[in-house]
């Protein structure tokens, strides 16, 4: 019987633990360029089994909010090695969120200040977070977007690839693809946002293929071992719906399975609320997905996620549940959250006034146990 505490092999990536940290955006990346406080802020918590970075744009027009880091410049790259030789010198594993935003976005984000891009030209009932001219930071609703073109389909692939690459040649042990949150990806998944009649919209087939095309490139280029992906079966995050999620997203596990992965990372629920959240007519079935998944043959570790407390950890590895948890606000306030766990220590609490933007306060300077006398 395993546990939350053991080592795990996952794909070409071994982690000394199945404590991940999950994504979390901070904003504070200034000109999108990792910058030494990141660096400090990810090898403080280089004791997870995995850390998995806040989401990164691939490119400009993938940008969807001020100061959060990108993929697609080299001083961005230069910084993202900074923060990799850290992670790995305190013995750390560090994959990147690749992350294209779609039509969560502003045209002051934009290239040209131009529409942010979306499978459909419907506008997400969403904010975005912008740096004002005094530097401070404010939520803005998100811009109406256009439909891309389907002669621009393959230049956002090529974005995909020439990121994946970057990123492991700035040191990272592998890439995790955002397929969540009503980003562009889960745009083209969910029929509520996708209203294309080409080959990329109506049936989950076709809604389906933007994803697929990605995985694709990506596992070619850098290897399926070193490839994670993060969907989100239910979340109304970013105004995401689709009315019946269950097949859609056993279409998509099953044409993952052909992949042998590192791993499926599972947003159960409501990203940041609920786990049992419903969309559609029934519950959504989490042990059907997974089971779907491996009789398709998919051997990746499954990863999930959403408010996990300190025993639904444990026993969702215990039990088989799960073969990683991944924890976000814990991460934030307890740089040393594995010692925490694994001696059952009380835990730092996150100043949630502290989360987006900002410097060192509510992001560095939480103290580890051994500092708090
Ligand atoms: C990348 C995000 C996600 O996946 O939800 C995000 C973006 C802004 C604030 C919180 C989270």
């Amino acid at each position: 019987m395993a546990s939350l505490f053991d080592p795990i092999q996952i794909g070409d990536i071994a982690l000394a633990n199945r404590i991940v940290m999950a994504p979390l955006t901070r904003n504070r990346s200034p000109g999108a360029v990792p910058n030494t406080l990141n660096v400090t802020y990810y090898e403080q918590r280089a004791s997870a089994g995995l850390l998995i970075t806040e989401a990164t744009a691939i490119t400009h027009q993938g940008q969807g909010y001020a100061d959060v880091p990108g993929l697609y410049s080299k001083e961005a790259l230069d910084g993202w090695k900074k923060v990799t030789d850290a992670v790995h010198k305190a013995g750390g594993k560090v994959v990147v969120q690749m992350w294209h935003v779609g039509r969560i976005s502003h045209t002051d984000l934009q290239p040209n200040n131009g529409k942010p891009v979306s499978s459909s030209a419907i506008r997400a009932k969403s904010k975005t977070y912008l740096v004002n001219e005094d530097g401070t930071g404010s939520f803005a609703e998100t811009s109406e977007p256009r439909a891309l073109e389907l002669s621009e389909i393959p230049g956002i692939i090529e974005d995909y690839r020439k990121a994946a690459r970057a990123a492991i040649d700035a040191g990272f042990d592998g890439v995790e693809i955002h397929a969540a949150n009503g980003y562009l990806i889960d745009q083209f998944l969910r029929s509520d946002i996708n209203q294309r009649t080409d080959q990329y919209g109506g049936s989950i087939e076709n809604r389906a293929r933007f994803l697929f095309e990605v995985v694709d490139v990506i596992t070619k280029e850098i290897g399926a071992g070193r490839t994670g992906i993060r969907i989100s079966p239910v979340t109304p995050a970013n105004d995401a719906s689709d009315p019946q999620p269950q097949p859609l997203f056993t279409y998509v596990v099953e044409g993952l399975a052909k992949y042998s992965l590192s791993y499926i990372h599972i947003i159960e629920g409501a990203t940041g609320g609920p786990r049992d959240f419903q969309q559609g007519e029934k519950p959504f079935d989490y042990k059907a997905l997974r089971t779907a998944y491996e009789q398709a043959g998919g051997k990746a570790a499954w990863m999930v996620n959403n408010g996990y407390d300190r025993q639904e950890a444990i026993d969702a590895v215990e039990q088989g549940r799960a073969d990683l948890v991944a924890f976000g606000k814990p991460f934030i306030a307890n740089p040393d959250l594995v010692e925490r766990l694994k001696e059952n220590a009380p835990l730092n609490t996150p100043d949630q006034a502290t989360f987006y933007g900002g410097g060192a306060k509510g992001y560095t300077d939480y103290p580890a146990l051994e500092q708090v006398a």
